[in-house]
């Protein structure tokens, strides 16, 4: 890198950040960012005369913006260096041990969202302030009331800021993104960019609409008396906060290389995005002797997990059918290692989503994969196209079977009942873990089965033969035998797999199973109103369920011939009883175990719900009761004990 280079490295990080920070809708990966900052940052080393002052390694680097008020913090608010590897570690240990060589580390997840500062004043909660340039931030106090794992009160009466990010929860992420998708709204891109995104609304409504959730990591002003950072987070975490889904506090480094490796083992299994995990020394006296960079605490580090987001390129859409006749686009990328797997393709949801994002062929990308979901496109980089990349159309004709496509809203249906596609598929659904759960009956297997003639609808299955079987490619005895078991197998499966297998548009699995239940081998004699007693069961559902079974009324009768699902014991409509269509909350340690007192309120006609509320007709309460029977005072709910509930019966 020359001084000339530099400078210009300065420019990109400077408007990606300001992408990111301020737009909340990052135009680079925090991949390609930090390997940017990392050349700057060596260049600075080596050329100390010439560090611009507006470079990022020189400042925290949110950037306040127009709109909200500005407001100071008591104390700084820090960034934090990063390290990626073990010998980063090594380097990072060697230097602060030479600070002070007898420290131990609190280790706790880096949450992926945005940083908020609470002051509390006398108990209360004054103020809500974004982290902003360290110095001075947004203040969005009323925004911040509607977070509700933020106490308004805490029983801490002195002046005190509590640090913390605030997060989206993933699958609360996913939810907001699949309502967005119905509006035909833009989705976000990631967690992380929905919660700050969230939180930084003038209209504190939205906020409080999007189940933000407040994770203290530390405090600015403050005198609480404990000598290590991990009794004062104790402490905060009792006045009402949220504890760390996992902490440590670590005496070494092979400590910290555990509790590492076992955060990014996990790391899809916590609720919310770990970008990373944090390691801060744990002696608040030795975090004072070693101070701060102009930028970082020079006892604290962020040690970060593998990225998720990468870039990649747009080689080709394909058009998937499925078994409701929907049509939707796939993107085929070029592979891409992410977290030890290899990406080939990414969901795009419908074609809406490609008109807004504009995806064309030979863009770059980038593209998300956490956990088990499907990999997605979350952002196109318009800055890297050379002219040369093509513009998709929407598909007016089947890719399947030809035959022209219903556009209707979002979705583009193939409407041919007979097309392949929607054939094959439902029949590979059918088959499916949550359906009849047929072991070795998977996409390829059906494909074949189908091609060769041998399966054109579901009840065919019933009658494939040994002979048949053996003259398809790659069967032999054993797989033919094993393929016909588990079909046998079927026969006698739990009537909700049944309902769930023949893939009644809006009716899910636990539609099925509320179905089952309630009517059992009756359903198919069922009217609309008795449909809708089902709570939980709408209009929308209801029409779907009944306008299927009026359809196909004849093959559903067959069905269930071969398969003679079985029945599940329905509850005799119970005797009239104080607890009959009531709603009813347990709590406490009772004589019997919780399970088997539920059951017998069941076979009453209760409700038995896990919280209270205003529509809660009684709490039922053993020894130990605690919240629930305070709440359940406070809103006035009839309260009982365990005898007084039996006596009434
Ligand atoms: N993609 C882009 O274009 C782009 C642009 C700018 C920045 N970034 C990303 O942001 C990073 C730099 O941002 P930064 O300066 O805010 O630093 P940072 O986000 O890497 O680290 C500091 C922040 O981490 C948060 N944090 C989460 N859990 C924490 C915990 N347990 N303890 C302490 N802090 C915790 C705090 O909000 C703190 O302010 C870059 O490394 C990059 O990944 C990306
Ligand atoms: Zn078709």
């Amino acid at each position: 890198m020359n001084n000339q280079e530099y400078i210009e490295a300065v420019k990109l990080l400077n408007k990606w950040a300001y992408h990111y920070y301020v737009l909340d809708d990052p135009i680079m990966t925090d991949e390609g960012y930090d390997k940017l900052y990392h050349e700057v940052l060596e260049y600075e080393e080596n050329h100390k005369e010439e560090v611009l002052k507006d470079s990022p390694t020189q400042r925290v680097g949110d950037i306040v913006s127009d709109g909200f008020t500005k407001e100071k913090h008591i104390s700084r608010m820090w960034s934090l260096e990063d390290i990626f590897n073990e010998d980063d570690l090594d380097k990072w240990l060697t230097k602060t041990y030479k600070l002070d060589s007898r420290i131990s580390f609190y280790c706790e997840p880096k949450y992926d969202g945005a940083s908020l500062d609470l002051v509390y004043e006398n108990g209360e909660l004054i103020k809500g302030i974004t982290r902003g340039d360290g110095v001075e931030g947004e203040l969005i106090t009323q925004n911040v009331k509607t977070i509700r794992s933020i106490p308004l009160t805490i029983e801490h009466k002195g002046l005190i800021e509590i640090r913390g990010e605030v997060v989206i929860f993933k699958d609360e992420f996913e939810k907001i993104n699949e309502e967005r998708l119905k509006k035909g709204e833009a989705l976000f891109a990631n967690p992380r960019n929905a919660a700050a995104g969230s939180l930084r609304q003038l209209d504190p409504s939205i906020t409080a609409a999007r189940n933000l959730v407040f994770l203290p990591y530390g405090l600015g002003e403050n005198e609480l008396p404990e000598k290590l950072l991990h009794d004062k987070m104790e402490y905060i975490y009792s006045l009402g906060f949220r504890k760390p889904p996992v902490s440590a506090v670590c005496k070494n480094k092979d400590d910290i290389q555990e509790i590492y490796k076992e955060m990014v083992a996990n790391r899809d299994s916590y609720s919310m995005m770990l970008d990373g995990m944090v390691i801060k020394v744990d002696e608040i006296s030795s975090q004072i002797d070693m101070g701060y960079t102009v930028k970082v605490p020079r006892w604290a580090v962020a040690y970060k997990f593998p990225a998720v987001e990468k870039i990649t390129t747009v080689k080709d859409i394909l058009l998937q059918v499925g078994r409701t006749g929907a049509v939707t686009p796939v993107a085929v990328v070029e592979p891409t290692d992410i977290e030890g797997v290899v990406v080939e393709r990414a969901t795009l949801h419908n074609f809406d989503e490609i008109t807004r994002k504009d995806i064309r062929l030979g863009d770059k990308v980038i593209i998300l994969r956490s956990g088990d979901v499907i990999p997605k496109i979350i952002k196109v980089l318009e800055h890297e196209r050379t002219g040369n990349e093509v513009e998709v159309h929407r598909p007016t004709e089947c890719p399947v079977c030809g035959s022209e496509l219903l556009q209707e809203d979002v979705l583009i249906k193939c409407q041919n009942l007979e097309c392949n596609a929607r054939v094959v598929n439902s029949i590979i659904y059918f088959a499916s873990k949550p359906c009849l759960n047929i072991d070795g009956l998977g996409n390829k297997i059906v494909e074949q089965l189908f091609n060769e003639h041998l399966v054109k609808s579901v009840l065919d299955l019933f009658s494939l033969t040994k002979e048949q079987l053996l003259e398809l490619e790659g069967f032999k005895e054993k797989k033919a035998q094993n393929l016909l078991d588990a079909i046998a197998n079927a026969k006698g499966s739990e009537l909700w797999r049944f309902i769930n297998s023949l893939g009644i548009e809006h009716i899910g699995e636990v539609a099925s199973k509320m179905i089952a239940a309630k009517f059992g081998l009756k359903f198919l004699e069922i009217h609309k109103e008795d449909l809708l007693e089902i709570d939980g069961i709408g209009e929308e559902m209801a029409e779907s369920f009944l306008e299927f079974l009026r359809v196909n009324e004849e093959t559903i009768k067959e069905l269930l011939e071969v398969i003679e699902p079985l029945e599940p014991e329905l509850r005799e409509e119970a005797h009239e009883n104080p607890f009959k269509a009531k709603t009813v909350v347990l709590t406490g340690t009772m004589s019997e175990s919780r399970g088997a007192i539920k059951e017998m309120l069941e076979n009453l006609g209760a409700k038995v719900s896990g919280s209270v509320s205003k529509k809660t007709d009684f709490v039922i309460y053993g020894e130990d009761a605690g919240s629930k029977y305070d709440k359940a005072v406070s809103l006035g709910v009839a309260t009982l004990t365990e005898d007084e509930m039996r006596e009434m019966v």
